[in-house]
């Protein structure tokens, strides 16, 4: 499969090393806001750029017809432009906060949690995220797919980063040294917590996800999520 990589910082360079050890080649590397880029060689464009360049990368690959998935954080409020200059083009877009399996697994154990602990108020719920300083954005994405999970599945009608009203989320962020990322949940009473976290050791989960998503996604149109392509590795 030849690969597009739009954005060749941390992750990117992560990714080629895992691309080309399944057999797969890098055809184009685009690491600034350049105007036109020729993307004809690629089967696939893998997009972890920065949050104010994500959404035009994605219409630039969806206006040449080539499926692209995207892991950049921080652009969600365009999410729906992106879905629709998709849809217009008959193209191919995967976006996750985080293609890591673990911490996709992680979201499915945090909906089962959030589901059983509805009939319990005593419980107050707060979510903490801690990653690398270079990060540009807060809350993360997976903060942010984590709290929208828990509103879904409680009564809790919505989150904020620190100070939280009653009825929503604390999201505290936490920047340190090369932490390449950590998620908690926890529900906190007065006589007990109950938590859940992923700990990444590197960046190699979430760029392995990736690429099985790239794969995954080469030759669909659609809009898709992870839980498409996790489904059908099961
Ligand atoms: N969904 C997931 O699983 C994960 C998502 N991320 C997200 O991916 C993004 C990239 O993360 P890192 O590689 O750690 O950041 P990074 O800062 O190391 O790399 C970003 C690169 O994008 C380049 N860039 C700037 N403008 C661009 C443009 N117009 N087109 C293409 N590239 C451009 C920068 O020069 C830089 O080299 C962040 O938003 C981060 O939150 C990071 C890890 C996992
Ligand atoms: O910027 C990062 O590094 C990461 N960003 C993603 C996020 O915002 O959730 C995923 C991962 O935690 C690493």
């Amino acid at each position: 499969m030849k690969i597009a990589l739009l954005g060749y910082g941390k992750m990117g360079k992560t990714i080629e090393r895992i691309a080309i050890d399944r057999g797969h080649e890098i055809v184009l590397k685009i690491s600034d806001n350049i105007a036109a880029y020729d993307l004809s060689l690629a089967d696939v464009a893998i997009d972890f750029s920065i949050p104010t360049a994500a959404l035009n990368n994605i219409i630039t690959c969806c206006k040449n017809g080539l499926p692209v998935i995207s892991g950049t954080t921080g652009w969600l409020k365009d999410y729906e432009k992106a879905v629709k200059v998709c849809e217009q083009e008959d193209s191919a877009l995967l976006y996750a906060s985080n293609f890591s399996i673990g911490v996709n697994l992680f979201f499915d154990l945090n909906q089962k949690l959030a589901k059983l602990m509805q009939p319990f108020k005593e419980y107050a719920v707060a979510i903490e995220e801690i990653h690398h300083t270079q990060k540009l954005d807060a809350p993360s994405g997976t903060a942010i797919s984590l709290a929208d999970q828990i509103v879904a599945n409680s009564s809790l009608t919505g989150w904020k980063a620190e100070q939280a009203e009653k009825n929503e989320i604390p999201v505290y962020s936490k920047r340190i040294d090369e932490v390449p990322g950590t998620h908690t949940v926890s529900y906190a009473s007065r006589v007990d917590t109950i938590e859940i976290k992923h700990t990444a050791h590197s960046r190699e989960g979430f760029a392995l996800g990736a690429v099985i998503a790239a794969e995954w996604i080469k030759d669909k149109k659609g809009v898709f999520t992870m839980k498409d392509v996790l489904s059908g590795l099961k």
